[in-house]
């Protein structure tokens, strides 16, 4: 085996593009692994444009280090199918941050990693991958992590970047309050429509009602979130551009398989596990799934 590498992404599309370039940007440019060849990212952002220079490695086998921090911003479906890459940059000295939504990124990472330390994230910021594979970073790059000793490796690989990092306590909260706001999103798969839509007064209803429900399986799930949260996101989607989009509906566009499970399907389990009522989910979740999955 040969020498170490500093730092490894692994899935270079819209957040793994966004972080790749701000570390470039700091002189730390992560040894860069995928599915799709590429000689170059690029990333657009509000001031200007940073190229981050190639190749985007393809094959697993060819690469023969172990890395101590990997970023993994492959979508959650998408697990399974990078364990050659993940058997082949971790072992047990790794740090596996982890740029993906959910709250169950530690279980869904583990079974793949040689004994490596699996870090959650909440990833706030929405990045939308263009047609000819550029990024488009429509926010400050910001993440939070759990307060563990571990997540030294990912502020200090990010430090004096873009990209704010905080530490959080109770990450646990956090990564739920994040999820409720996914769950929230998911509605945009069934209207097939962007930000835009949480304008009109039947979506809100919905949105809130839904939340609501959210929120008392989070708070099952040990999360301590105030009641006021609902609206807040409410509120968040009011805000945004009507033409902001979401992961999840960029996938259901582009045909393909959906993070369903992870972002939806995750409440509807919990609520099951508490013997909570999910009434919305239990309308939302199998329309996602079959809009994911078929057939048909
Ligand atoms: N986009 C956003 O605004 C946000 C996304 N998130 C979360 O971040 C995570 C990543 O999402 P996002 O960046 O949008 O996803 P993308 O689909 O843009 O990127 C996924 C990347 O992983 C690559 N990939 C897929 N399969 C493999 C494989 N087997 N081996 C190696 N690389 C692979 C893809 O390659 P290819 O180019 O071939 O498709 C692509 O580069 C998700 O969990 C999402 O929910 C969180 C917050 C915001
Ligand atoms: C845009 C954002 C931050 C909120 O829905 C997101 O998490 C996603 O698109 O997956």
């Amino acid at each position: 085996m040969s020498e170490r590498c500093k730092i490894a992404l692994l899935g270079p599309g819209a957040i793994g593009t966004t972080v790749a370039a701000v570390l470039h940007e700091a002189g730390r440019t992560p040894l860069l692994c995928g599915r799709t060849a590429h000689a170059q990212l690029t990333l657009r952002h509000d001031a200007g444009e940073i190229s981050v220079p190639g190749p985007v490695l393809h094959d697993a086998s060819h690469v023969t280090q172990r890395c101590d921090l990997l970023f993994v911003a492959v979508k959650t479906t998408q697990v399974e199918d990078s364990a050659a890459w993940l058997a082949t940059l971790c072992d047990e000295k790794t740090v596996v941050c982890a740029l993906q939504n959910g709250v169950e990124q530690q279980s869904q990472l583990a079974p793949y990693v040689n004994g490596a330390t699996v870090l959650p994230s909440v990833v706030w910021f929405p990045a939308q991958r263009e047609p000819d594979a550029s990024v488009w970073l429509r926010a400050q790059p910001r993440l939070t992590l759990p307060d563990v000793p571990q997540a030294a490796r990912v502020v200090d690989a990010l430090r004096d970047t873009r990209c704010e990092v905080a530490l959080a306590a109770d990450f646990l909260s956090i990564a739920w309050r994040k999820l409720l706001q996914n769950a929230a999103a998911g509605l945009m798969v069934l209207a097939n429509r962007r930000a835009g839509m949480f304008s009109r007064g039947d979506i809100t209803q919905l949105g809130l009602a839904y939340l609501q429900e959210c929120l008392t399986v989070a708070r099952a799930a040990g999360a301590v979130l105030d009641d006021s949260v609902p609206q807040e996101i409410i509120d968040g989607f009011h805000r945004a551009p009507p033409d902001l989009s979401t992961s999840i509906l960029a996938d259901r566009q582009a045909n393909r398989p959906l993070e369903w499970d992870t972002r939806n399907g995750v409440v509807q389990r919990y609520g099951r596990q508490h013997t909570i009522a999910t009434p919305i989910s239990d309308v939302v979740v199998p329309l996602l799934a079959a809009g994911s999955e078929g057939p048909g």
